[in-house]
């Protein structure tokens, strides 16, 4: 175990982290509280043994500081045994009110301080596997399960943000909409199967057009989302005005050039798009009328041929 070992007497101290590196434990020293702070906020620790009394900063106050800065990170929790010569009910129930996990006497013998260190440390370890668990679970209720881009809840929450910032900052923002043409007409001629396979490659496209626009620093933010069905939205915060126009147009050739092939979509012969490209520059409003005014505008590039983009 990494243990961040926390003691006033460096004399102790050099005692303890012998005795825990014989154990085979990798031990760092912190003088005082404010030390085990800025180690803690610097490195990640399976185990805190913690002094209670220190000048300054006590064990408790740096224990409660210490659960404060884990508070803004979700499951995160370093368990932490205080290690006092005083081992009063007083100081019990101080020690746990404070945050911390345990209590030990300096006294105990060895064996008891191993013991507990074992119990804090599977405890630890159970909670990294339920903040992991729980990471991939929260992404993935903001994926799209077919083609593995943002859904439409998780996009909704992440442009309300953005569209807020941009409001307050007077920033530019933009929005692209994409749909694929006559493809009701590839389902019926094609299997329903065929179209899953032909929305995951345009959804690839599109989030590589829009890796490509970060890249290159054309849109740094801009990221795709499967809008719902057939379609698809690009949202750009913050991209110079044109910059949509730049990307509506990227999107409608590399669609065609993947070449899947569509025999009832006009003359095309393959899988194309029309698009909406939107740009609000600054933004101000409400962020619906943006994707009112979006929709519109690819309305028109369908009514104007399909394969091609409209854009204000
Ligand atoms: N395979 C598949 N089809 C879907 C999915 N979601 C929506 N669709 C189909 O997409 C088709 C959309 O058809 P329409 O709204 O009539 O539009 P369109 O045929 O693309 O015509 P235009 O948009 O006017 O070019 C419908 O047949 C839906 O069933 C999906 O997840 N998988």
């Amino acid at each position: 175990m990494k243990i961040l070992l926390v003691d006033d007497s460096r004399a102790i101290a050099m005692v303890t982290t012998a005795r825990l590196e014989s154990f085979g434990h990798e031990v760092k020293h912190a003088i005082n509280g404010q030390t085990a702070i800025d180690l803690f906020q610097a490195e990640r620790f399976d185990l805190i043994l913690m002094d209670i009394e220190m000048p300054g900063m006590n064990g408790f106050e740096t224990t409660t500081r210490i659960r404060s800065l884990e508070g803004h990170e979700p499951w995160a929790w370093t368990p932490i045994i205080f290690v006092t010569a005083t081992d009063s009910d007083t100081n019990l129930v101080t020690a746990i009110e404070a945050g911390g996990d345990d209590f030990i006497s300096k006294s105990s013998p060895e064996s008891v301080l191993q013991a507990k260190m074992k119990a804090m440390s599977r405890i630890a370890a159970l909670r990294s596997r339920l903040a992991l668990a729980n990471g991939k679970l929260q992404d993935q209720a903001n994926r799209d399960g077919l083609t593995g881009l943002l859904n439409r809840r998780a996009m909704d929450m992440r442009v309300d943000h953005l569209w807020e910032m941009a409001v307050q900052q007077g920033a530019p923002f933009s929005l692209l909409m994409v749909d694929v043409d006559n493809f009701k007409n590839f389902n019926d001629h094609y299997g329903h199967q065929a179209g899953d396979e032909c929305l995951c490659a345009v959804a690839a496209c599109l989030e590589k057009v829009a890796e490509q626009a970060n890249q290159d620093q054309m849109a740094p933010g801009v990221f795709a989302a499967r809008y719902g069905g057939e379609e698809f939205s690009l949202i750009i915060p913050d991209a110079a005005p044109g910059v949509h126009v730049g990307i509506a147009m990227a999107i409608v050739e590399a669609i065609a050039a993947l070449n899947i092939r569509h025999d009832w979509n006009a003359d095309w012969g393959r899988v194309t798009v029309s698009v909406g490209a939107m740009c609000m520059a600054p933004a101000s409003g409400q962020v619906n009328q943006m994707f009112r005014l979006a929709d519109e505008l690819l309305y028109k590039a369908k009514e104007s041929g399909r394969n091609r983009h409209e854009a204000n």
